[in-house]
């Protein structure tokens, strides 16, 4: 791949499922077919980025990631592979998501830019896809998914463990496709998109539709891209995964030497460091996805399609979250069949303590991964 505004997807790939003796823990690559969207329409020739750790043939557990991440879970793990994983401390041996017991699997998810097809990629006619990318919904992705898990051969996920964006794709799979979900756990999500993520994410969205330098989503061959929409849509959004308390204690009126705001220079900070590491096509495409996220759509309604989930689940969400606030995880709790209760981790971090509170979130997938 040669556009400027990729990031990883002329690494040097592998395709198809692991053979005996392969090495795990590196990136790999999926051909997986054509996966038919809900729309009615077909994206062809989808491929999907993933990583695996632990030994192929034991029970295996899927990790999902949330709206930026990637497959790399847990790091370093080989060559081009030297930088830490996004939940190093809960994926390895002995660890919560215990690797001497299973097989876990993550993919970089349909849409992105760590692999997987997303409008970055080249359409069957040799040229990105950009504005012909069609839009995706969280179902169209698990729809991927499980063509991934066909070729992986894995018919059950002994779990199905996901946080945010994660945590719908999770959903997704267990109302979707219960007989294949053993156990569920659930972090920092909803059943559904309410208003104000709909609303945050109009916000981010025009930010990048309307930076000139869109070109209405055909920027791939340009010298540049909407990169300035895109550092602003991440301002955005990162208010939102953090919470006030911790801003205002963390940065109060402080001032930086130049006269910023710490607040905004911190912003400035994640919003640049965003733009070094993804494509605003794909953030686009992924938070349309999001915004369709509706468990209920077409099934009666959130509560008979949660009724539906036979795993036995853990859901928890953080006390400090204004993104996905804690009755959105008690809903799930109430209405999925097989959930213990809701499940609180404090933290001062907002919607980003998934993330960040990794001793406290790997004692709930300890417990959600129990026999
Ligand atoms: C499953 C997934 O979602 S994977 C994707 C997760 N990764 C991301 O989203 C990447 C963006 N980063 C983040 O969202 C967060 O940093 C997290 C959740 C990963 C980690 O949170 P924390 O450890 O609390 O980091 P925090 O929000 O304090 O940010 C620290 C950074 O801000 C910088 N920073 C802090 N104060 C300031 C300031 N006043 N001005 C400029 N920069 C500042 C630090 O230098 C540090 O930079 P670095 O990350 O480049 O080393
Ligand atoms: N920091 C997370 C937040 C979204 O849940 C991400 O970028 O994926």
């Amino acid at each position: 791949m040669t556009s400027p505004h990729l990031t990883s997807q002329d690494l040097p790939s592998v395709t198809g499922a692991w053979r005996e003796g392969d090495p795990v823990g590196s990136r790999r690559f999926a051909d997986v077919g054509d996966v038919a969207l809900e729309s009615g329409s077909v994206l062809p020739g989808v491929r999907l980025a993933y990583e695996t750790w632990g030994t192929p043939g034991r029970d295996a557990v899927l990790v999902l990631h949330a709206l930026t991440g990637d497959s790399h879970v847990v790091g370093p793990t080989g060559p081009g592979h030297a930088s830490p994983g996004w939940w190093d401390t809960l994926v390895g041996p002995g660890l919560p998501i215990d690797t001497d017991r299973f097989l876990v699997v993550c993919a970089n998810i349909l849409g992105g830019c760590q692999g997987s097809t997303g409008p970055a990629s080249l359409a069957p006619d040799g040229r990105p896809w950009g504005s012909r990318f069609p839009d995706l919904t969280v179902r169209d992705q698990v729809a991927a998914e499980v063509l991934l898990a066909d070729a992986l051969g894995i018919e059950r996920w002994y779990a199905v463990v996901g946080g945010s964006a994660g945590g719908m794709r999770g959903l997704e799979w267990a109302v979707g496709h219960p007989s294949r979900v053993e156990r569920l756990f659930l972090l920092a999500t909803s059943a559904q998109a309410s208003a104000e993520q709909l609303a945050l994410s109009s916000v981010q969205q025009a930010a990048i539709t309307t930076d000139p330098h869109f070109h209405g989503g055909d920027y791939y061959a340009e010298r540049r891209g909407p990169t300035n929409g895109l550092d602003l849509a991440r301002r955005v959004a990162h208010v939102a995964y953090r919470s006030e308390p911790e801003l205002q204690q963390r940065f109060g009126r402080e001032r930086e030497p130049d006269g910023r705001f710490s607040v905004a220079s911190y912003l400035e900070h994640h919003g640049t460091k965003l733009t070094r590491r993804f494509d605003a096509g794909s953030y686009l495409a992924l938070t349309r996805a999001m915004d369709s996220h509706d468990v209920g759509r077409g099934r009666g309604g959130v509560a008979a399609a949660l009724g539906r989930v036979t795993a036995r689940t853990v859901v928890a969400g953080i006390d400090s979250d204004r993104l996905y606030p804690l009755h959105q995880q008690r809903e799930l709790a109430d209405l999925v069949p097989g959930a213990d209760g809701l499940d609180v981790v404090h933290s001062v971090h907002g919607h980003d303590g998934f993330l960040v509170e990794q001793e406290q979130v790997g004692a709930l997938a300890r417990r959600a991964l129990a026999e």
